[in-house]
Parts: structure tokens; sequence; C-alpha cells
């Protein structure tokens, strides 16, 4: 199916009206399109780091402006304010309310939460309302995870990718998920608050306004990401664990190699913390090959991954209907120079925790691949060009929001 061909999204649900009762909650289905979840899941396996309980994996949005990718926002913004529209609707405050929190959570075999209610403790009392968006799909993608609330209806909500749930951060919406037993179950999760104090745009602002602010186009590494601490992408489970950027492109096939500088000697020697290579140079490589490009650092080799994961399907579509057809399904730039990277792995808790993540039906191609990179750059580089655009008049107003006269669908 070719984009081009592709009818108009249908437009989204009107606001829901308002709920009442003890328990005031709302279910919405097909809340967001599965291209909007499909681009925040890029979004969250190029850059999601050891989340806030055992077994999650996190992407906030101030993760994203601090580690070079603030440009990764903008598809969350029109999301954000549909549905703060949809809860203010819902629960009749119209203008009332803040963005507290804004974040893509995934929850790994064995993450689950007891009885609570999403206010329960002193430094959460702010929260008004929670609205907990779907990604993927409950027993396609993932085992476990359902949501359940302890009084009122509905009562447990079993996760469809695109459907919202929204309530009441009080003890009227007490909850609890189930234990993820098998694969990775992603949602877009976001807190509401009436207290300006904890407002996120303002610090989100100050963060961007330090790293996006000026966009120069000749300047290549403006969408280059930068690692966080490093100890953010270490995830543990069972008192083992793996780097999440290695975890996260084994699973896909690949590992990093080597790269070597323009006199040809390595980069890195072999001296260096395993660890620290991820944020040098670095290669990729499969069974086949190792490709030419060198990447920033891991974090860059692993969004671009995750970039042809994302597009692969309309890749292969693309090619198919090209006249020369099939492609090569070997690497274009095989090279012998470059090692693979001595990290530290552990292949069996890999993909327990991320293995069921795979586009089976998805054949990997290198020609594709080559062009997922031109792609992604392209994909990166229009993004920082309007958040360059926006952040001025946002930095203004000391809020981030959609305006269509500069902000075009
Ligand atoms: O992901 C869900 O369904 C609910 C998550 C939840 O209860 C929480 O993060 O507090
Ligand atoms: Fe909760």
């Amino acid at each position: 199916m070719a984009p081009t061909n592709s009818p108009p999204p249908p437009p989204p649900p009107p606001p829901p009206l308002a709920v009442a009762g003890e328990h005031p909650r709302l279910h919405l289905r097909g809340f967001l399109s599965p291209e909007t979840c499909k681009e925040l899941e890029f979004v969250h396996r190029s850059c999601g780091a050891s989340g806030y309980r055992p077994s999650v994996v996190s992407t906030s949005l101030p993760h994203l402006a601090a580690t070079g990718c603030g440009h990764l926002i903008l598809p969350f913004v029109p999301v954000r304010e549909r549905l703060r529209d949809a809860v203010e609707s819902a629960f009749s405050c119209y203008f009332d309310l803040f963005v507290e929190f804004t974040g893509l959570i995934s929850w790994c075999k064995g993450a689950s939460i007891g009885w609570h209610s999403d206010d329960n403790k002193p430094y959460l009392r702010q929260r008004a309302f929670t609205a907990v968006c779907y990604l993927n799909d409950h027993g396609k993608d993932y085992k476990g995870g359902i949501l359940q609330f302890q009084d009122g209806e509905p009562s447990c909500i079993t996760p469809v990718a695109g459907d919202v749930v929204i309530y009441t951060a009080d003890n009227r919406n007490n909850h609890c998920v189930d234990e993820v037993t098998e694969g990775e179950r992603l949602t877009l999760t976001l807190w509401f608050t009436r207290d300006s104090a904890y407002d996120e745009d303002p610090k989100l602002l100050s963060f961007l306004s330090q790293t996006s602010l000026s966009y120069e186009p000749v300047h290549k590494n403006c969408c280059i990401p930068l690692p966080a601490s490093d100890n953010m992408y270490w995830f543990s489970y069972n008192q083992s664990g793996f780097d999440i950027r290695c975890a996260r492109v084994h699973i896909l096939g690949f590992c990093f190699h080597t790269s070597m500088d323009e006199e040809n000697n390595f980069v890195v020697s072999a001296e260096d913390d395993p660890i620290e290579l991820l944020g040098k140079p670095l290669r990729l490589g499969r069974e086949d090959g190792v490709f030419d490009k060198i990447f920033a650092n891991g974090l860059h080799a692993l969004q671009v991954v995750q970039f042809y994961y994302w597009k692969a399907p309309e890749l292969a579509a693309k090619r198919k209907q090209s006249p020369s057809g099939s492609g090569t399904a070997c690497c274009p730039a095989r090279q012998s120079r470059g090692t693979k990277l001595a990290l530290p792995f552990n292949h069996g808790l890999e993909q327990i925790i991320f293995g069921s993540y795979k586009n089976v039906d998805i054949e990997f191609v290198w020609d594709d691949f080559e062009l997922a990179v031109s792609m992604w750059e392209n994909y990166s580089e229009e993004l920082q060009r309007k958040l360059s655009t926006f952040l001025p008049y946002w930095l203004s107003s000391e809020a981030i929001f959609v305006d269509n006269s500069i902000f075009p669908q």
C-alpha cells in the first residue's frame, strides 16, 4: 500500500460527554489512530530508560528534552491537547487543568501494581485526573496486564491499541494492574492537576530552550540523541540485568561493532569501559555484514534501527512495486573492518524482557535499511525545524500548545 494512495485519516472522535456517579471514569475506544500508536512506540523503543518501578521502562518528556531529542516531543503535542480537552469535558472542568506528567511507560514481564489511587502519596496529592492510552494489544503483544477497578463500572479494562481510560486520581477509583506474564505492555500515561505549580510545561520549556532553540540545517548533529547517565539504561530483573540499548538492537538481529577513524585507528581501545563504548561512535552489524555508516553513539544507532522497523512494512511495499523488484538481501557495504564490541550481555534475559517484539512478517533487507537511514534523517530534521518554529511561541506563552496557524496538520 503506497502512502500517497492512502485515504485521509478519519476525523478524531468528538469529546466525551460529562461522566457522573460515585466512581467517575470513562473508557474511550479508538481515541488514538494506529499511526499515532506506532509513532509513539517508535519513540519509546528508541529512547526509553529504566523506569520508576521494577520491570518498567519509561520515556518522559523531560528525558527526551534532556537527551537531544526535544524534537520527538512534537508527536505528543496534539495527543496531549486532545486528552486534556477530553478530560476537561468529561469532568466538566473547562480551562482548569495543567498536564503534570506525560510519559510512555512499558510494563515488561513481572511488572504489576497493587490496589492504589494515583494521588495516594503526599507528593502526589496535586494529581486530579489520570489518562492512560493503550498503544498495543493485550493478547497479541503481551499477556496479563489487565487494569481492574475496585468498585464501579467498567470494572476491568482489557487494553486495546488506541483506547483510552480516564478517571479521577482519588480513592473513588482505586485500581490495580495484573502482572504482565509475557511481552511488553505499552501505554502513554498522563496525569492532570489543577495546581499550576505542578504544570509540566514550564520545566519542559526551560529544557527545550537550552537544547533546541537554534536550528542550523547545516549542523547535521542537531538530531543525534545524547546518552543520559549510563545507569539510566540499565534494566534490572531478578538481580540480573542488561543494557536496554544493547537488548533492543540484539532482539532485532543487530549487534554493535567498533568504528575506525579516518586514519583507520580504532576510535575505542580495549581499556575503555564496555558500557562507555556505547556513548562513542560505532557501527551496526548483522550476521551477513557490517553496515558502512558510523553512528554517533549507541542511542543514535538504536533510533535508526527502531525507525527501520517502524517503516519496514511501507519500505517493503515500495520495493515490491519498484521495477527492480526485490532488492538485495545482503549488506550493501560488507566491511571487514571493525570488530564486534565486547559488551556484557544476557541473551536469554533480553529475550524474556523484550523478545516478544519482532515484526515477524518483515524480512530484513539491507537496501530498505539504507533507505530508512536517510528517511530517519529527513524525519528528524523536519521535526527539529518545526520545533524551532514553535518554540518562540511556546516560550512567550509559557505553554506547549497546538496552534493550527503555526502547526499545520
Ligand atoms: O497502565 C494502566 O492501565 C494503569 C497504570 C497505573 O495504575 C499507574 O501507573 O498508576
Ligand atoms: Fe494507577
